[in-house]
């Protein structure tokens, strides 16, 4: 799966089989993982969100696309509680809307925020740390060992000042900050800001196999409608505040249905291109030399030596199809 200028990954995370939406209805899930209703948030009196709904389900991936000012980061931002909202937010049956964002964290939600926020004097590991604090210590180095085989290029970094890491690995270190508090749902916001086409893909194949694999839910803001296509279950455009795709989560229908097509709704005008790059360009293996081999190591940065064992998520801690350890509860 990911295999630079290899073919689309169709289907929802996880590999369940796709609900088609009851014919004429709006179409509703029993129990979504996730549920948003009639979301509206905003800024003072500015109102932002008018209005969003939205399911997603367990291990799910979802794309949040839309032009500069929809609203993406600002659907995030209620989401995991920084900003005010009302209407409802339902994770798994609790409501999360009036909660502080710390709570929310402790429900299982992370944030990352756009532009990789990481405390730049503390070092690596600090800094994962700090991302587990809301969570028992004795599985710290546990999470820590995992945390660090999905971004194996932490680990010669550890010791070293977050500040001095280049862009591409302060977005892994402020993806494995979050992930150190075991979220089951994960909002990212433009995870692919600045980074090279090639470290972006590895970024996702990362994503795609945590989200399968462990189960975790994500929302990801992205600019880049392709690499969406490629990676999200879904892909959903957001426009003045409102999803103008359907946000449930049987609106997927079958992908493998004959015609079916990964973009929901209206494709994206070309103006809502906003991504780095040439958006003619296919977002490929640009590196030197030849691809790298299929079941070639995907991770960001350096491969790992051999016998290091480094890779995406390990198969020691959650068989395929089953959570693993950051399948626990929260709260
Ligand atoms: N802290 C803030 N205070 C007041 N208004 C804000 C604030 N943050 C965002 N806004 C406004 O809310 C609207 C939506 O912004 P938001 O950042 O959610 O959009 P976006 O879709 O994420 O845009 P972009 O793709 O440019 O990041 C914009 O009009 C913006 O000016």
């Amino acid at each position: 799966m990911g295999e630079p200028g290899g073919p689309a990954v169709t289907g929802p995370a996880g590999g369940r089989p796709s609900r088609r939406p009851p014919a004429g209805g709006v179409p509703i899930s029993e129990s979504p993982f996730l549920r948003v209703r009639n979301l509206r948030a905003g800024y003072g009196p500015a109102r932002v969100l008018q209005g969003v709904d939205l399911e997603v389900e367990e291990g799910e991936m979802v794309a949040v696309l839309g032009q500069n000012g929809a609203g993406k980061t600002t659907l995030l931002r209620a989401l995991s509680g920084m900003v005010r909202g009302r209407g409802s937010v339902g994770l798994r049956g609790t409501e999360l809307l009036g909660r502080a964002p710390e709570e929310v964290a402790r429900r299982g939600v992370g944030h990352v925020p756009e532009g990789r926020g990481v405390f730049a004097p503390l070092t690596v590991e600090e800094n994962l740390r700090v991302g587990a604090h809301l969570r028992p210590g004795s599985e710290l180095a546990e999470d820590m060992r995992h945390v660090l085989s999905c971004f194996p290029v932490l680990r010669a970094h550890l010791s070293q000042p977050a500040g001095n890491l280049s862009g591409g690995e302060r977005q892994m270190l402020a993806i494995g900050r979050a992930l150190m508090a075991r979220p089951r749902l994960l909002l990212l916001d433009e995870p692919s800001r600045g980074l090279a086409p090639l470290a972006t893909r590895r970024l996702f194949d990362v994503l795609r196999a945590i989200s399968t694999r462990e189960r975790v839910a994500m929302i990801v803001v992205e600019q880049k409608t392709q690499l969406a296509a490629e990676f999200a279950a879904r892909s959903l455009l957001m426009e003045s505040g409102r999803l103008v795709t359907p946000g449930t989560a049987g609106a997927s229908g079958d992908p493998s249905a004959p015609g079916a097509r990964r973009w929901h709704g209206s494709p994206p005008s070309s103006d809502v291109w906003q991504g780095a790059g040439n958006r003619s360009v296919p977002d490929v293996w640009q590196g030197p030399g030849d691809p790298p081999a299929p079941d070639a190591w995907r991770g960001p940065g350096n491969r790992p030596a051999p016998g290091a064992g480094q890779g995406p998520p390990s198969g020691e801690r959650s068989a395929p199809g089953r959570p693993g350890p950051w399948g626990r509860s929260h709260g």
